[in-house]
């Protein structure tokens, strides 16, 4: 592959930044943001620093004049936890309406058509009484013109249906494609917290079955005798019963009745069944990606008849509210026959009786008879579509339930948001994601928020330049907020030097990893850089700021090349940048014995490599991002001596000059750190050099001697 080669971020999986220009905003779904509660941010006055150099990290309007906020995020040390506010349904009427009126051509065709297409049907059983009239002679008219009308009946029936069905399908389509569009990225904003709720299966089963009810709502229901067609069908023919006639009309009025009070108790009763249905699917495709993706821990254990015992289960559940459904189904079908004979036969002998009597002509009772059963067959249609229906509004209802009890990271979409609106907007992928529905009130809540937020320059000059420092924080993690993590941990980590924190298991070293990394914000107290709380800036430019190694690095399942790449996920990263990377990773020589060199294929999860390999990758991918703020968490913990002395000689490349966290239960790989911070019940006990602290003859002393014995 020539120099020239890059490693260009592919549009369905990754943002490519280019300068600010206007776009539609985030679509509420993305971004229905609940108020910050005055807990979290409070606002006060400020007045706009000179360091502040690039201005479009704070546009809010025109990206040539910058709007400066006067507000500024002031970060109070209270309790950031939000006040639980219920978030706005994702998805609702007034959404899906919405969706709807992008389509208004369409709708119009389609709405043309149907009724074109019910016009067509309904004068079928007319032109069939028609038919007999004309044959016993009752009727004057040729028996050709008559079978000509019908003919072209015929031939337009189905050019119009195909166009009805044609439209309805791309606009519903379309309507879905940004509906999941949409529903992933409202995931991928929520805090992290919500992945610790929600297991993958159940997020998956979200965006796949629960969705596709809500698809097959309009694309199982196009057919004749489904949805639509079949609400419109019966309604014309009961006028047309009507006005042909108004005596024997009630016959089928009552057919009608029967079957409405069965699908209303058909509806009232299958509810909980279709819930209990959806869920044990998401359960099942739960248990089948946990089984799957955990292969080689099942096999070591022997653990193929545990999950088999599980499946079964599952499956099992999954039969029996299946069986229940049908039963359901099965009695409402049978319902319906019996409640179309019933009416049939009072047709036959009251029609029977009024034509003898010379009342009623024999084509209208022929036409009646008609009317029975393209009534019996819409009646039915619309039993299943409220079957459908019934499955979508519960699959609707899982999905806002899902929703409804947790909040999305504001510091991350918002911050999302300002990015996506310097992108130019010139690609299908990036629309799905955007909806003009964005109303001014959100507007200047996104951007009184954005405004307050600091500059990204601003925080990657702070970061080379000045200590992270956690002050007196509290946490405890959003699922366990009885349990105390960290109970006013202080800890400085100074510029450019290596901190390397020990301390029993337990302790809460990978807590604090997690709120340095922002996956979650402290209770109480501050983490800062160079004195700024870091809540003052959002979380992609934070993110851009901080790299972590640890011990179980995640690739993806790409080509090496692009996993180094990942590193700049916005950026077109050449050959060249990728080859310097892997080299100061000790990662080069490897790759070129690999059989497709840099395109060789890492598997699922890196599952093609060994351990070192992963973790030089992953160490690479570290240094191509040149993040100031370095944490490495137990990233030689998994390796042989062999890849720990490799790995160990690319961590001290990726270090020099950064700011690094080390966390490592093996005391003799941080002997070396400028300052080792002793970790017990989540707060820093023990702080000093190696020699200071073993002169302290404290904990950090008894740690040592543990380790001695053991390696002893
Ligand atoms: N996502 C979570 N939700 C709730 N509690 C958690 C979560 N992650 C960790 N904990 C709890 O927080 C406490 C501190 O865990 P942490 O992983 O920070 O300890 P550690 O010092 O890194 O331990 P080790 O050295 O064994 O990795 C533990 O009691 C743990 O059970």
């Amino acid at each position: 592959m020539g120099s020239s080669f890059l490693y260009s971020p592919s549009p369905s999986r990754f943002y490519s930044l280019t300068p600010a220009l206007s776009l539609p905003s985030l679509s509420p779904v993305l971004l229905q943001l609940p108020h910050f509660p005055s807990s979290s941010i409070s606002m006060r006055s400020r007045t706009l620093s000179k360091t502040i150099t690039t201005p479009f990290a704070y546009v809010t309007g025109p990206a040539s004049d910058p709007i400066f906020s006067e507000c500024d995020p002031k970060i109070d040390g209270s309790d950031p936890r939000p006040e639980k506010v219920r978030p706005p349904t994702v998805i609702s009427w007034g959404l899906l309406w919405m969706l709807l009126m992008k389509h208004k051509f369409r709708l119009v065709v389609s709405l043309v058509t149907l009724i074109c297409c019910t016009t067509c049907t309904l004068s079928m059983p007319l032109f069939s009484g028609q038919f007999f009239e004309v044959l016993i002679g009752a009727r004057p008219e040729p028996l050709w013109r008559l079978l000509s009308k019908v003919g072209m009946l015929y031939a337009l029936e189905p050019i119009l249906t195909i166009t009805f069905v044609t439209n309805m399908n791309i606009m519903w389509e379309k309507i879905m494609s940004t509906l999941r569009a949409q529903i992933f990225g409202r995931i991928l904003v929520q805090k992290v917290e919500f992945f610790d709720r929600y297991k993958v299966g159940e997020l998956t089963g979200l965006l796949t079955s629960d969705l596709g009810s809500l698809k097959d709502i309009v694309s199982e229901n196009v057919a004749r005798d489904r949805g639509f067609r079949a609400l419109s069908e019966v309604i014309g023919t009961i006028c047309v019963l009507f006005a042909l006639s108004p005596q024997l009309a009630p016959i089928l009025g009552i057919l009608m009745l029967t079957v409405s009070v069965s699908v209303a108790v058909y509806k009232r009763s299958t509810l909980p069944v279709f819930k209990a249905y959806g869920l044990v699917q998401a359960s099942i495709s739960d248990c089948v990606a946990e089984t799957f993706s955990a292969i080689r821990t099942v096999r070591s254990f022997g653990g193929e008849k545990r999950q088999m015992f599980t499946f079964a289960n599952q499956v099992l559940s999954y039969q029996s509210s299946g069986i229940k459904l049908a039963t359901f189904k099965s009695l409402n079908e049978s319902m319906t026959r019996v409640a179309v004979y019933v009416s049939l036969l009072s047709l036959y002998i009251l029609g029977g009786n009024k034509v003898k009597a010379g009342e009623l002509s024999v084509g209208t009772v022929a036409s009646f008879i008609g009317y029975t059963f393209t009534l019996t067959f819409a009646v039915q249609g619309m039993v299943n579509t409220f079957g459908d229906l019934r499955g979508a509004i519960a699959a609707v209802e899982r999905i806002n339930n899902v929703f409804s009890e947790v909040q999305i990271d504001e510091a991350l979409a918002y911050g999302l948001e300002r990015e996506l609106k310097q992108i130019e907007l010139n690609d299908d992928n990036y629309k799905l994601f955007f909806s003009d529905n964005y109303t001014e009130e959100n507007q200047q809540k996104y951007s009184h928020y954005m405004s307050a937020l600091k500059s990204s320059s601003n925080l990657y000059s702070l970061a080379w330049s000045g200590d992270v420092c956690l002050q007196d924080v509290y946490f405890s993690y959003p699922l366990r907020p009885d349990v105390e993590v960290l109970s006013g941990l202080n800890l400085t980590l100074k510029c450019g030097t290596i901190t390397a924190l020990v301390g029993p298991s337990g302790a809460g070293k990978s807590t604090i990893v997690q709120l340095l990394s922002r996956f979650y914000e402290p209770t109480r107290g501050h983490i800062t850089v160079a004195g700024e709380d870091v809540r003052t800036f959002d979380k992609s430019e934070w993110a851009r700021a901080i790299s972590i190694v640890n011990q179980e690095p995640v690739l993806f399942s790409v080509s090496v090349g692009e996993n180094i790449a990942y590193g700049l996920p916005d950026d077109d990263v050449s050959k060249e940048d990728v080859i310097k990377a892997a080299k100061a990773a000790n990662a080069h020589d490897f790759i070129l014995s690999l059989p497709q060199g840099y395109d060789t294929h890492v598997g699922e999860r890196g599952g093609l490599l060994s351990g070192g390999q992963r973790q030089r990758i992953a160490i690479a991918r570290a240094l191509l991002k040149n993040a100031p703020i370095l944490i490495l968490d137990e990233a030689t913990s998994a390796l042989d001596a062999v890849s720990e002395r490799l790995v160990q000689d690319a961590l001290n490349h990726l270090m020099k000059g950064r700011t690094t966290l080390v966390i490592a239960h093996r005391l003799s790989t941080v002997q070396n750190a400028h300052q080792i911070a002793l970790c017990s019940d989540g707060k820093i006990v023990e702080l000093g050099t190696h020699h200071e602290l073993l002169a302290k003859k404290g904990q950090y002393t008894s740690l040592v001697g543990t380790q001695r014995l053991a390696f002893e």
